[in-house]
């Protein structure tokens, strides 16, 4: 801090939530299609960059330029995420308006932070669009959007474990003091629930029971996108097989190999990762 900082080495890519979970699930070849907000040269960059991994794309082109987020990989990592760009009401109305050709059987993923400029109820909004066209909706956002969305019964939330903290309000001090709380958010609405936490594991709670993922053991290279990672794998297999436990190992699979990868991770890593991933009834 107050000083000049010279990187060794510098990459640039795609990002931001969605964007990862439509680039993990072209991995696990389960197909989608990226959308939200996408404007000026950084805009250009993301839509160029997922073109060229064959992901479908379908953005509102806003004028303001898309943020860049910037994370800093030294001794420790660092996040810098950008507040978002200006979005008028009409590119607001005109991203709802896509959201018309959604059918019964596709699943619409919300993820991040959604900027100051589309209102206090924007995902609110999206998600009675969602339910009034009969489709199902899977939600990774921090904080009272989140919270209130569960009336709305979304396929599965996967706060980690201090996000379901401060969703309840409280700090846990070992994985046996957060399985209620897991459970809470079933009760609450979502259909179920994943708790991940980093090197320590992963909890699934799914009709009434509990799950847990051991963490696989390997060299963390870059813990950004983990999460993004696991819900596509989960969104992915539970799309084909309608079965919530090999989802959350898909998931696992998938958060794990971005954890040891150095940008998302490939294909041929996922099912690597996915042999050593065990699941068991807690
Ligand atoms: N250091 C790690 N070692 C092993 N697995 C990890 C590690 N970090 C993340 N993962 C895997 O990825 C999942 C999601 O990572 P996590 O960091 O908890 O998500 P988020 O990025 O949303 O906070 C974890 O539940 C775990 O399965
Ligand atoms: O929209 P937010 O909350 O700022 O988060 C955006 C950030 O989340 C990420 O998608 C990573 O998320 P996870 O580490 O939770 O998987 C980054 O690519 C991006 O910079």
């Amino acid at each position: 801090m107050g000083e000049v900082n010279r990187m060794t080495s510098d990459d640039k890519f795609p990002g931001g939530k969605g964007i990862n979970v439509s680039r993990i699930l072209s991995r696990i070849d389960s197909s989608s299609t990226a959308f939200g907000f996408l404007g000026g040269f950084t805009g250009e960059f993301i839509k160029t960059k997922l073109e060229a991994e064959q992901i479908v794309t379908d953005f509102v082109t806003i004028t303001s330029d898309t943020r860049i987020n910037v994370k800093i990989k030294s001794d420790i990592e660092s996040e810098i995420n950008g507040a978002g760009p200006e979005i008028t009401d009409a590119e607001r109305a005109a991203f709802i308006d896509k959201l018309s050709v959604l059918k019964p059987s596709d699943i619409v993923v919300l993820a991040g932070s959604a900027p100051a400029s589309l209102g206090q109820n924007f995902y609110l909004d999206v998600i009675e669009k969602i339910k009034s066209q009969g489709a199902e909706f899977v939600i990774d956002i921090e904080g009272d959007v989140l919270v209130k969305s569960l009336a709305n019964k979304p396929l599965v939330v996967k706060p980690n474990n201090h996000e379901l903290g401060a969703i309840y309000g409280v700090t846990f001090d070992s994985v046996e003091e957060l399985i209620p709380y897991g459970h809470k958010l079933l009760t609450d609405g979502a259909q179920y629930a994943m708790i991940s936490m980093a090197g320590d594991g992963a909890l699934l709670f799914a009709d009434g029971k509990t799950y847990f993922a051991k963490a696989v053991k390997g060299v963390v290279k870059n813990s950004v996108g983990a999460g993004d990672s696991m819900i596509a794998g989960f969104v992915g297999e539970f799309a084909k097989s309608h079965d919530a436990v090999k989802a959350f190992k898909q998931g696992v699979a998938c958060g794990t190999a971005t954890a040891f990868s150095d940008d998302l991770a490939s294909a041929a890593f996922i099912e690597e990762i996915a042999k050593q991933v065990v699941v068991e009834e807690r």
